[in-house]
């Protein structure tokens, strides 16, 4: 007798909320659907081991899904405990219904600003959003329990009555409704499956019931009982021609005749029911973890290396955290965390449970005492969402400072990829700057790594304190060739990250200095200037500063007169520290495309060799035909060799130079 019932929910009101609520996230209702399978054959497996239930030998659990594109349908199938009729009055029609129209009650004001991560908590419901009749074929494990067939149009009422299905499990089938119809392709079936199920701990076998049957040829002693043989191949045996001592021809047997068979392609699962991280960390190969970071972040470059979370207490959680090897030039700095819940994905990295700068590494976190049916703001103010988030930091620093102790070489060979890593979460988070902060490192000009005390104490004679720095290897090359000359050492902070980084380590470090290497010349780069000669110097400085500003048409610029010990070096620039770092904050804060030099060239500083020719050429010829060339031609030279000229100067230096090689040939 059919038992018919109205579900207590008013469709016009729930099914717009519902559709616009998960808009997005349509695909859902395929995770939805496997996991409450997956479920069912993880209670049955439980009644075994409690000595409640004996598995039939024979019986492989799995979850099988088969789409029809001719039908429009989609069927889901699970090997698990089934239901019996009362079991599915209780859990469907009224839990499951109850309960989906709870959740819309809770949040359906907050559908668009407060998203309940990864949507938990819809179940078996979500079938309705994507179909128009959904059917259940069920029949409970326990003895005697008879098969139960359910329907519902549209999600609102229902038809309950004794059905025909025989082995104990259930049957699921979506009839899908026109906007939906994508669903059943079994590629887009694939493609969802793969994002949501690609771990869950149950085989899931994808089928087609329109695609072509498909077969594989194997060896005779490879056949078991389940496969479908459709043909027995005979191999006839290979032969071959050949002399025999006697010089005689003769045809000797190379491989015997064969048996093999042709079957139906055996099922392949489209998941991992044992991901790695399942895995004790000491029974995984070098190999595995390469092969599944390759296999779930589609990266072929290698990873450097990875940390292996496995934690039970006080709670649960596992992972892989993979350092990807950067590619400066081309990646963003943005990596991937996937979040699961039971092998089953929630969603790509939840700010919430995974500190910010760890969302530059490629992982997987499976923690199943998440409570991820809560809204994310709930989510963030969640103590124990905390701890989880503190956990994973400190295993990240541990493995850090460890290879930084145990494995130094190795620790420098990855540096420059991981240090932007390094950087960000000093900047971000004060527990991991405090761990880390002896485990930093700067590459010296000599291609050396030392830790920040090293350096100090390495240049502790020449400058006490103080740590010159290059931002930009190719616009501050003159400056490290001359540091390079004078046997002075300066540290490589080239990454934007070190911008801001510089100042976090002079916040720390409160009497070290940081100074760009082009801030200022030091001492060791020029001669000593005796006293007598002061005076004139000083009147040849205020001589060319004024011949400059003529010949530049600047009514004030900073010019200084040094004798640099390489006569070579006519014109240089310097920025004082103060407004280098001023135009970098201008720089992160002004839109792209904007001229960062509209905040002016301030703080620039041209310096005059004393100690070169042209220079003096100038000072005795201050009203030569070519002293004003001359002068431009140093300044530009000078701004050229600090870094890039405004495209009017460069276009008046290209110019100019043509004529100085014009009176050089003298024609
Ligand atoms: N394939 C199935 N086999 C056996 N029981 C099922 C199956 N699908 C659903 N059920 C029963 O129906 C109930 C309601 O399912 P539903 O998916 O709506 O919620 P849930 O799985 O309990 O919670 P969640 O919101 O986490 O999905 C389940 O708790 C389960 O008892």
């Amino acid at each position: 007798m059919a038992k018919t019932g109205s579900l207590t929910i008013n469709s016009e009101n729930i099914f717009p909320i519902i559709k616009k609520w998960l808009y997005s996230d349509h695909d859902i209702f395929y995770r939805e659907l496997v996991s409450n399978g997956c479920d069912a054959i993880t209670k049955l497996k439980k009644l075994e081991i409690m000595g409640e239930w004996q598995k039939p030998e024979d019986l492989n659990f799995k979850i099988e899904i088969i789409t029809d594109s001719n039908e429009k349908s989609i069927t889901f199938k699970d090997n698990g405990l089934g239901m019996t009729m009362e079991e599915v009055d209780e859990y469907i029609n009224q839990i499951a219904f109850s309960g989906a129209q709870d959740f819309l009650e809770k949040y359906k004001d907050k559908a668009n600003e407060d998203q309940i991560i990864g949507h938990f908590g819809l179940g078996f419901y979500s079938a309705f959003m994507v179909a128009d009749k959904v059917t259940i074929d069920t029949l409970s494990y326990k003895e005697g329990a008879s098969a139960v067939h359910w329907e519902s149009d549209g999600g609102t009422e229902y038809e309950m009555e004794e059905g025909d299905k025989a082995e104990f499990g259930t049957t699921i089938k979506l009839y899908l409704n026109e906007e939906s119809l994508e669903f059943c392709n079994e590629y887009r079936a694939k493609e969802v499956l793969d994002k949501y199920c690609s771990f869950m701990p149950v085989a899931i076998y994808l089928s087609s019931s329109s695609s072509e049957p498909q077969y594989e040829t194997i060896e005779k002693d490879e056949l078991t009982d389940k496969d479908t043989v459709i043909e027995t191949i005979i191999e006839e045996a290979k032969t071959e021609e050949t002399e025999n001592e006697n010089g005689e021809k003769e045809v000797v047997e190379v491989s015997p005749a064969k048996e093999k068979y042709k079957i139906k392609k055996r099922p392949v699962p489209v998941n991992d029911v044992n991901p790695l991280w399942n895995k004790h960390p000491n029974e995984c190969t070098e190999e595995e973890y390469k092969s599944f970071y390759r296999k779930v972040f589609n990266d072929y470059k290698e990873p450097l290396f990875w940390i292996h979370l496995n934690m039970d207490y006080p709670f649960n959680l596992k992972g892989i955290l993979y350092f990807p090897k950067l590619n400066l030039n081309y990646d963003s700095l943005e990596g991937t965390i996937k979040l699961y819940n039971s092998q089953v994905f929630i969603a790509d990295n939840i700010k919430e449970v995974i500190p910010e700068f760890l969302m530059l590494l490629k992982g997987v976190i499976d923690c199943p005492d998440l409570p991820l049916n809560v809204s994310r703001s709930a989510l963030q103010n969640d103590g124990f969402v905390k701890k989880i988030s503190d956990y994973i930091t400190k295993k990240v620093a541990d493995k850090l400072t460890g290879m930084f102790k145990t494995d130094r070489e190795n620790y420098e060979k990855y540096w420059d990829d991981i240090n932007p890593f390094i950087k960000f979460g000093c900047l971000k988070d004060e527990k991991f700057a405090e761990k880390i902060n002896d485990s930093l490192l700067f590459k010296n000009l000599d291609g050396k790594y030392l830790t920040l005390s090293d350096c100090l104490e390495e240049n502790k004679e020449k400058h006490e304190n103080s740590v010159f720095y290059i931002s930009d290897e190719k616009e501050q090359s003159q400056y490290i060739n001359m540091f390079k000359e004078a046997g002075m050492d300066a540290v490589y902070l080239t990454h934007n990250i070190d911008s801001p980084f510089v100042g976090y380590l002079e916040q720390k470090n409160e009497n070290v200095k940081f100074l760009c290497i082009n801030s200022d010349l030091s001492d060791i780069f020029k001669e000593e200037v005796k006293e007598e000669d002061k005076e004139a110097m000083k009147a040849d400085a205020e001589a060319l500063t004024e011949l400059f500003c003529k010949a530049l048409n600047k009514e004030h610029l900073d010019v200084k007169v040094e004798k640099l010990k390489n006569g070579n070096v006519s014109s240089m620039i310097t920025v004082s520290e103060e407004s280098r770092r001023m135009q970098e904050m201008m720089k992160m804060y002004t839109m792209p495309g904007m001229d960062p030099s509209m905040f002016g060239a301030g703080g620039e500083t041209l310096v005059l060799n004393y100690n070169n020719k042209l220079v003096q050429y100038i000072l005795g010829h201050k009203d030569g035909a070519h002293t004003n060339a001359i002068c431009e031609q140093l300044y530009d030279l000078a701004a050229l060799s600090h870094g890039s000229l405004t495209s009017e100067r460069m276009t008046k230096f290209i110019a100019r130079s043509n004529e100085l090689m014009l009176v050089m040939a003298e024609v």
